[in-house]
């Protein structure tokens, strides 16, 4: 069983975050979804379907590290496995966010098959966990987007496995996911992501 105290702390979390991400514009329509690490066999992710600005403590259930629901007829995010597979791969993590920003599905659009995104030369890469100097690389890998979540929960857990050190993946056309250690540092990661495809579009404006 789970520390019901702890769920509590972190459903109020993911909360919050659907309150700031819906603000920014982020998380439109019912989109995205949110979870937090309770120990080391359970997350509380938010319930599929809801308004992730309008969301209270009810809206958050808890799952196992295989998906399955624990004290809840609620249905799960459907994509669960997407966060599960990588609390398995990242025994660390302590919380994910998955956002659907205008610029996170329009930057995955351009993008041809099989390129991935690569961030050099900024000094906000510095807000990645990690990440010490703008003289560095951060690799974002894009997947296809597909209904079959619990393909590409294989897909991205193969590809984390390989590559730990990056903080992110965009699914074409669909949104960004991201991870830290704390809501707080999940938070800053989403917001650098943004930054940093704001910057990127900005200079395809300039230089196509
Ligand atoms: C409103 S369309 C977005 C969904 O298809 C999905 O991608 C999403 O982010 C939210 O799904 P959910 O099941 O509510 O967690
Ligand atoms: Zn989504």
């Amino acid at each position: 069983m789970f520390d019901v105290s702890r769920y509590a702390v972190v459903a109020e979390d993911i909360v919050d975050a659907g309150r700031f991400l819906y603000g920014r514009g982020w998380s439109p329509a019912t989109s995205s979804n949110y979870s937090a690490r309770i120990d080391n066999e359970h997350v509380a992710i938010t319930v599929s379907g809801r308004h992730k600005g309008q969301l209270g403590v009810g809206d958050v259930m808890v799952v196992d590290l295989q998906g399955k629901p624990v004290q809840s007829d609620c249905r799960a995010s459907a994509e669960t496995l997407l966060h599960t597979a990588l609390y398995q791969v990242f025994p660390d993590v302590g919380a994910i966010l998955h956002t659907h920003s205008v610029n996170a599905t329009v930057l995955s659009r351009l993008l041809p098959a099989g390129e991935r995104l690569e961030f050099e030369g900024y000094e906000l890469q510095k807000a990645f966990d990690g990440t010490e100097t703008h003289d560095s690389t951060t690799t974002v890998p894009v997947f296809e987007n597909t209904q079959d979540i619990e393909a590409l929960a294989r897909e991205t857990r193969e590809w984390f496995l390989e590559h730990p050190a990056q903080p992110g993946y965009l699914i074409r056309g669909h949104g960004l996911y991201t991870w830290g250690k704390t809501m707080a540092d999940c938070l800053r990661h989403v917001e650098a992501f943004e930054f940093l495809f704001e910057c990127e579009l900005a200079t395809m404006r300039v230089r196509p």
